[in-house]
């Protein structure tokens, strides 16, 4: 008899059920609410969501088997997934707000060698065991704020070395941590010093000696460019990622976050990238490409108000047709932050997308967006059990109490891993 857990009786149970695939345009506001609905979960996995009734049925006489967890006056939503974090890192950056406040701009400090360099430098100096120590207490803190899985990106080593120790990192994580990490290789973050004066020197390290000594490892599922104006260009990023492609690698971009319509939307969907993220910068054509190729825009309004930069269009890319997801970027230069919670208030309140939008974009869209949708990301039978149980009355008060974390009860693969706000031992 499999570990059976019973959570029962939901203000608001949030299937976010239906059509297979990233949901786009209305669909964006269809959640499958359950008014006073309850989820089992049997061995890690969904197997029934319904109301009440018909779970006392389901259960009938094993309910004294059960572990049950009281939902009453919660909502329950699937697992947040965070699709796009460069949480494995040693370090911080929090000098560079100031110099940021003073008006130096984020891509002129990369320029003078901090930045990204900056965190490359102190992910270089730290061992493996370190790394993994710093980055498990930002998981924990994921976990407090109803993340259940993540995908986490490498790009602060820039050697060979250093890059095959920060996804050897990732996966030690996803390992030893309840939080899922999806790994993506991201050597083409930034080019570093010793290759300062000769950028096209890199992207032959990257494509010649990095992909596929990653490949061969089997350390991450997707290759990131950084493609933008004084990082990486176009021609560049398509040269690494058409290599990353014919070694098997799953394609995303960090597109347009800085410049004017650089074109990284349009390159997003002309490789059949899985998503493009940021897009503060996106040409209107970059959008309908978006659009007609199903590439998952990854918005991030909280590096958005970090940069102190207007955010990405979302209205007119839900309006095209463009599957949207929402992200924390977790990064210490342009977003240090883990609360998804706060991302969607911000996306509600700087990119106009409702609270029925931000809940999809966060879970089921952002599944889809690492390649999870049909493991994660909503709460139908099959599905691994991750839920949330938030402190309130009903969905829309997620993002509305801005700033607050009403995260109560985290469950994930079918155990309870945060009671109470509080982190749950073992
Ligand atoms: O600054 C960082 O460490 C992360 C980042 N990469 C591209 N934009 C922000
Ligand atoms: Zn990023």
């Amino acid at each position: 008899m499999g570990q059976i857990t019973y959570v029962k009786s939901a203000s608001q149970l949030i299937c976010m059920d239906g059509e297979g695939g990233p949901r786009t345009g209305r669909g964006m506001s269809r959640l499958g609410i359950i008014a006073s609905g309850s989820v089992v979960i049997e061995d890690g996995i969904i197997v029934f969501a319904g109301s009440d009734a018909l779970a006392e049925q389901y259960l009938s006489r094993r309910q004294s088997e059960a572990e049950i967890v009281d939902a009453r006056g919660k909502v329950v939503t699937p697992g947040l997934v965070d699709p796009h974090t460069h949480a494995i890192f040693a370090g911080s950056r929090e000098n560079e707000l100031e110099l940021r406040l003073q008006g130096v701009k984020y891509i002129d400090i990369l320029k003078r060698g901090g930045g990204i360099l900056n965190t490359a430098r102190s992910t270089r100096e730290a061992a493996e065991e370190e790394l993994v120590r710093q980055s498990r207490l930002r998981l924990d803190r994921f976990l407090l704020h109803g993340v259940t899985t993540i995908e986490a990106k490498s790009g602060y080593g820039l050697t060979v070395q250093d890059e095959l120790k920060q996804l050897r990192a990732a996966r030690a994580l996803n390992e030893l941590h309840p939080i899922d990490v999806v790994p993506t290789f991201m050597g083409a973050h930034a080019v570093p010093e010793e290759y300062r004066n000769n950028p096209e020197g890199y992207v032959d390290l990257v494509v010649n000696e990095m992909l596929p000594a990653v490949a061969e490892y089997g350390l991450a599922e997707y290759c990131d460019v950084f493609c933008e104006q004084g990082v990486f260009n176009t021609a560049q990023s398509r040269r690494i990622l058409e290599a990353a492609g014919g070694l098997g690698f799953k394609l995303k971009l960090h597109a347009d976050e800085i410049a004017e319509g650089f074109g990284g939307a349009e390159l997003a969907a002309e490789l059949g990238a899985v998503s493009a993220e940021h897009l503060l910068k996106a040409s209107a054509e970059g959008v309908q490409a978006l659009a007609k190729s199903g590439t998952v825009a990854v918005l991030l309004p909280g590096t958005a108000l970090f940069l102190m930069e207007r955010p990405a269009a979302a209205r007119s890319m839900i309006e095209a047709g463009v599957p949207v997801a929402l992200s924390t970027d977790c990064n210490p230069g342009s977003s240090p932050t883990v609360s998804m919670p706060f991302i969607l208030s911000a996306a509600c309140l700087t990119m106009r997308m409702t609270p029925a939008e931000v809940l999809t974009a966060s879970t089921i869209n952002a599944a889809y967006a690492i390649g999870r949708g049909e493991k994660i990301g909503s709460i139908e039978i099959g599905k691994q059990g991750d839920l949330v149980l938030f402190d309130a009355d009903n969905y829309r008060q997620l993002p509305y109490y801005y700033g607050m974390n009403l995260v109560h009860t985290v469950i994930k693969k079918g155990r309870v891993v945060v009671k109470g706000g509080v982190l749950v031992d073992g």
